[in-house]
C-alpha cells in the first residue's frame, strides 16, 4: 500500500493544477484563487446547513446550533475575502474581464443551493443550469425540499404554537411568504425566553446567519461597485442595481418584523 503523505491525502497535485488563467493579467490568479477558495467554503456551508436542517427536523437542536455557528464563522471568512479582492483595481480587472465572456457568479450552483436552503426559493434560478442536467437535478432537489427556516417553523408547530397548516406542509418550491402565525409564535418565544430557551437560541442563530449573509452580499456589492462601477454584469443583469435589489430580501422575515413589536 502506498504511504499517505500530505500531498496525497490533500490531493494537492489535483488541487493546485486547477488554476488556469486565460489572460496575462497579473491579478487573474488572485481572481481565480478567491473564487475557488469561496466555492470550497460554500461546499462546507452546504454540508453543515443540510445537516443542521435535518437535525432541526428531528428535534435535535444542540448539534444544529453547533453547525449553524460554524457556518457563521465561515461567512466571516468569506466576508474577509472582499478585503483581499479589493486590492484589485478597475485597471487590473479590465485587463482580464474581456476573457470572462458571459461567465458570472450568477452561475454558482453552490451559492444558489445555499440561498434555497436558507429559504430564498426562486425556480427561475434553475434556468442558468439547464445545460448541465446533473447540476440542475441537485439544485431542483434543494428547491423542492423544506429550507432551514421551514423546518424551524415546523418545529414551532410541533411545540404547540398555532401555525397555519399551509406553513407546515406546502409546495416548498414556492417562495416563502411571511405569516402572522409565525410572527406571533416568535413573539411568544421572545416574551418568555426562559420557558422557550432552545427556540430562543434557534431564533438568534437564524438572525445571526441572516445578518452574515447580508454582510457578504453587501461586501460583494461594494466590491463590484469599486471595480466595475455601474456597468452591466457579464451574467446579463444590471450589475450593482441587481445586487442592491437582492439585499432587500431577508431570509427569515418574521424574525425581523417581530422585533418591532418587542
Ligand atoms: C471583481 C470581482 C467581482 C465582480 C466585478 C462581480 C460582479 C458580479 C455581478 C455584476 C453580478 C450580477 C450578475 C451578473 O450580471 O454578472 C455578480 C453575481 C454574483 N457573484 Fe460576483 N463579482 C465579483 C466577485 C465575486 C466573488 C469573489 C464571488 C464569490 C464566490 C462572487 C459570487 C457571485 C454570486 C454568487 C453572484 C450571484 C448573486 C445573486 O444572484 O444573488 N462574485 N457578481
Ligand atoms: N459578473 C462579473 C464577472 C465575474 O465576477 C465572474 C466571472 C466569472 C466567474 C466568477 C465571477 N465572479 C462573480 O460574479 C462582471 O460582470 O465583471
Amino acid at each position: 500500500m502506498t504511504r499517505i503523505t500530505y500531498r496525497s491525502y490533500l490531493r494537492l497535485p489535483d488541487l493546485l493544477d486547477c488554476q488556469s488563467p486565460l489572460s496575462d493579467a497579473h491579478d487573474e490568479l488572485l481572481f481565480i484563487t478567491i473564487h475557488q477558495a469561496s466555492e470550497l467554503w460554500l461546499k462546507l456551508c452546504l454540508h453543515e446547513l443540510h445537516a443542521a436542517r435535518d437535525h432541526i427536523a428531528r428535534d435535535e437542536l444542540s448539534p444544529a446550533f453547533k453547525m449553524m455557528a460554524r457556518v457563521g464563522r465561515i461567512m466571516a471568512q468569506l466576508i474577509q475575502s472582499w478585503e483581499v479582492l479589493a486590492t484589485m483595481t478597475p485597471a487590473d480587472y479590465a485587463m482580464m474581464r474581456g476573457k470572462l465572456g458571459t461567465s458570472s457568479g450568477f452561475q454558482s450552483d453552490q451559492y444558489r443551493r445555499i440561498e434555497f436552503l436558507l429559504g430564498n426559493k426562486n425556480s427561475g434560478m434553475l434556468a442558468p443550469h439547464a445545460a448541465e442536467p446533473a447540476v440542475h437535478a441537485v439544485l431542483a432537489a434543494d428547491l423542492a425540499a423544506p429550507s432551514l427556516y421551514d423546518e424551524a417553523i415546523r418545529l414551532l408547530a410541533r411545540r404547540g404554537f398555532a401555525i397555519a397548516e399551509d406553513r407546515c406542509e406546502r409546495d416548498w418550491t414556492n417562495p416563502y411568504a411571511p405569516h402572522p402565525d409565525v410572527e406571533r409564535a416568535w413573539a411568544a418565544v421572545y416574551a418568555d425566553t426562559a420557558r422557550h430557551w432552545d427556540l430562543y437560541e434557534l431564533a438568534e442563530k437564524l438572525v445571526d446567519l441572516d445578518y452574515r449573509v447580508q454582510l457578504w452580499r453587501f461586501g460583494h456589492l461594494k466590491t463590484v461597485e469599486r471595480v466595475i462601477g455601474f456597468k452591466a454584469g457579464t451574467g446579463g443583469t444590471a450589475g450593482v442595481a441587481y445586487l442592491a435589489k437582492v439585499l432587500e430580501t431577508p431570509f427569515f422575515p418574521e424574525l425581523l418584523t417581530v422585533r418591532t413589536a418587542l
